[in-house]
Parts: structure tokens; C-alpha cells; sequence
């Protein structure tokens, strides 16, 4: 298996950075971006200006606005936001090509990890998942980063890492499809709590009970479903969840944060050109635990936030008169 020529999926920050990564060892990426601009940008000023700004590309990084072109690729890395991602390789040609599924949620309306979703929308394509802790803006300038590629197919995860990795993209593979997902999806909304408590100004010992905490609702959730807890506690997991809920360059964080300074969910969600995952994720992990009868009270409580049916101080008291109960089970 060889995968000189690298599609991606998705013009916004993460395909961009990664496209940036495929073509710094010396390979060829086409990127599909929807917007003109983004295309433009990137074919004539090597740069996405719209979604990662002051990063200089590659110029072997050549845009493109029509999915047939990704026919000429080897392998597509899929970056778009995980609710339009089914739509988009539904659209895309039928060619078979290995996925590597690089975005983080999960299906709002089916209740499925992508793995699923981009299954049942590219039959017979060999699917990966690619998931860690990783701003963009830090992966495109080449600063130091770990993620899991995560493949049922070890021949294929090997071939995929020999292609994508760099000595500053450091890949560990694992066949733990479903743990990757579960750690990158579920840490977004608790990244949204962690922002909140920081806008609330609640302290950084409530943040770090948080991570703690929401670190055991991931697990809880994680095994129940089919993951490994060592992929939990990996860099797909605890590893992203330590980054995302520790900086406002997370757009979740950010969210949660004007939540906890008093601002609407909704105007704060209208505001945005940029994703942030974990508004679209909550309400349906937060029906799939009530539905399985999993205790995630950090989810739901995010879940009730964002869906204006409880306001901060009500979730916060919610949180805090929970009985005591022994802190593993
Ligand atoms: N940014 C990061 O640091 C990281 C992001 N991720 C994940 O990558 C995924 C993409 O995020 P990111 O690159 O940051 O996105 P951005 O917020 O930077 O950009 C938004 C993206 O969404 C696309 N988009 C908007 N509407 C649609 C639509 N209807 N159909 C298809 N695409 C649409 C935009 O495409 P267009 O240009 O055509 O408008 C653009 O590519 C997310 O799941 C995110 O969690 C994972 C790791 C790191
Ligand atoms: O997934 C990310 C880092 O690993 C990016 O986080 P945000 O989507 O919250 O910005």
C-alpha cells in the first residue's frame, strides 16, 4: 500500500493544518475546500486566510472546489464537521479510497460515531481514525505533536503512519477504532464545562475536578461502547481532554467560557464561522447515556446549558448536592 497523493476532506483550520503535514515530507495533498475564497487563497497565496490565518503553505498543497477531483488521490483524510460529514462522502466520487476520519462529534441524528456514518456513506472504503491533542495553528507551524491513528487494519495503519508522520507528527497506532472517536467527541463537551467554570470564575481546583471527573464520564462511556481504557487514558482521550479544557485557542473552551460570563448560548452559537464540536455533541451524548443508563452528570449538565433549560448557578447547585459516592465504580 502506497498513498503518494492525499486528499482532504474539509477546508476549515484541522484540514488545512494537515494538508500542510502531508506535503511537508514531500507528497502531493489536494484539498477540497466548499468556500471559493478558501480554494483561491490556497492556489494562488499558498495560505487559508478564512479558517488559519499567517500560516504559510506548502505550494505542493493545491485546492479545489469539486469533490470528483479527490477520484486522483490514494487516500482522503475526511476533516469536515462532524455533522455534515455523511453528506459530504455521500457526494464525493465512489472510488473505495482508505478514510481517515480526523473529525471530532458524534452523528446528532443517528446517535453513530463517524466510523459508522462513513461507512454506511462509502461502503467498502477502509476506514482509520485519527484523533489527539492538536491545536491546528500549533501542528501547521511544525510544533511538536502525538496523535493515535487508530485502524482495525494494522497494514493499513502502518502504511497510513509511514505516509502522514514527521519527526514533529509523532503517530501511535492502535486498533481501537471506537475508543479514538469516543475521547475526541466526548472531551469537546467537557472542554465547553471547563471554559464555563473559567468565565464563572469558579477556581482552577474546579477545573481539575472537572477533567478528573469528566475524565470518568468519558470512561464510563468509552467502555460501555466498545473502547479500551488504555486508549481512554491515551492521547486521544485524557491527552486532548487535558489540552482542550486547559486554553482558550479551544473553541469550546471559549464557548463555555462567554456561558460562564453570562452570555446566551444561542448568540454566542450565531456568532461563530468557526466549529465548536461539542454543542452539536452534547445533547445527543447526553440522550444516548440516559438512554444506556450511564451517569454523566458534567454532559448533561452542558447539555441542559446549551439548550437554554437551566442556567449556570442551577447546574452548578445540581452538581454540587449530588450524593457522595465512591470515586471509582
Ligand atoms: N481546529 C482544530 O484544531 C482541530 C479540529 N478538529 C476537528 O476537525 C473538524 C473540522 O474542524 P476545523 O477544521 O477546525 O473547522 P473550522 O471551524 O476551522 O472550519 C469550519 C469548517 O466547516 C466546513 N463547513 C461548514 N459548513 C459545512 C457544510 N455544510 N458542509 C461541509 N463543510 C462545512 C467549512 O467549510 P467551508 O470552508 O467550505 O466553509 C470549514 O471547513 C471538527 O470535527 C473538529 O473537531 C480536530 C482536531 C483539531
Ligand atoms: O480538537 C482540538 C484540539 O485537539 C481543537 O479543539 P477545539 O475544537 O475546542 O478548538
Amino acid at each position: 500500500m502506497s498513498f503518494d497523493r492525499l486528499g482532504v476532506i474539509g477546508g476549515g483550520a484541522w484540514g488545512t493544518a494537515l494538508a500542510q503535514v502531508g506535503a511537508s515530507g514531500g507528497g502531493d495533498v489536494l484539498l477540497w475546500a466548499r468556500e471559493p475564497e478558501v480554494v483561491e487563497a490556497v492556489n494562488s497565496r499558498h495560505e487559508n486566510s478564512v479558517f488559519l490565518a499567517g500560516s504559510q503553505l506548502d505550494p505542493a498543497v493545491r485546492a479545489t472546489g469539486g469533490l470528483a477531483d479527490l477520484a486522483e488521490c490514494d487516500a482522503w483524510l475526511v476533516v469536515t464537521p462532524a455533522q455534515h460529514m455523511r453528506a459530504v462522502l455521500e457526494a464525493a466520487p465512489k472510488c473505495g479510497r482508505p478514510l481517515i476520519l480526523c473529525s471530532k462529534g458524534i452523528e446528532e441524528r443517528s446517535g453513530a460515531l463517524l466510523h459508522r456514518v462513513a461507512t454506511e456513506a462509502s461502503p467498502g472504503a477502509p476506514i482509520a481514525v485519527l484523533s489527539g491533542p492538536t491545536f491546528a495553528h500549533e501542528v501547521a507551524t511544525g510544533l511538536p505533536t502525538a496523535v493515535t491513528l487508530a485502524a482495525e487494519d494494522p497494514l493499513l495503519a502502518e502504511a497510513l503512519r509511514d505516509r502522514i508522520s514527521r519527526p514533529t507528527f509523532r503517530i501511535y497506532l492502535s486498533d481501537d477504532v471506537a475508543g479514538a472517536e469516543i475521547g475526541g467527541a466526548v472531551k469537546n463537551v467537557l472542554a465547553i464545562a471547563c471554559g464555563v467554570v473559567d468565565g464563572k470564575g469558579l477556581g482552577q481546583n474546579a477545573r481539575a475536578a472537572l477533567i478528573a471527573r469528566g475524565f470518568a464520564e468519558m470512561t464510563r462511556f468509552g467502555l460501555a461502547n466498545g473502547a479500551k481504557r488504555e486508549t481512554l487514558a491515551g492521547l486521544s482521550g485524557l491527552g486532548d481532554l487535558v489540552l482542550t479544557c486547559s486554553s482558550t485557542s479551544s473553541r469550546n473552551f471559549s464557548l463555555g467560557k462567554g456561558i460562564g460570563e453570562g452570555r446566551s448560548p444561542t448568540e454566542l452559537m450565531s456568532d461563530r464561522k468557526t466549529v465548536a464540536e461539542g454543542a452539536f455533541t452534547a445533547p445527543v451524548l447526553a440522550r444516548l447515556a440516559e438512554k444506556m443508563g450511564i451517569d454523566m452528570p458534567v454532559v448533561a449538565a452542558v447539555d441542559k446549558l446549551l439548550s437554554a433549560r437551566a442556567n449556570v448557578d442551577q447546574v452548578l447547585q445540581e452538581l454540587l448536592a449530588r450524593p457522595p459516592r465512591p470515586e471509582v465504580h
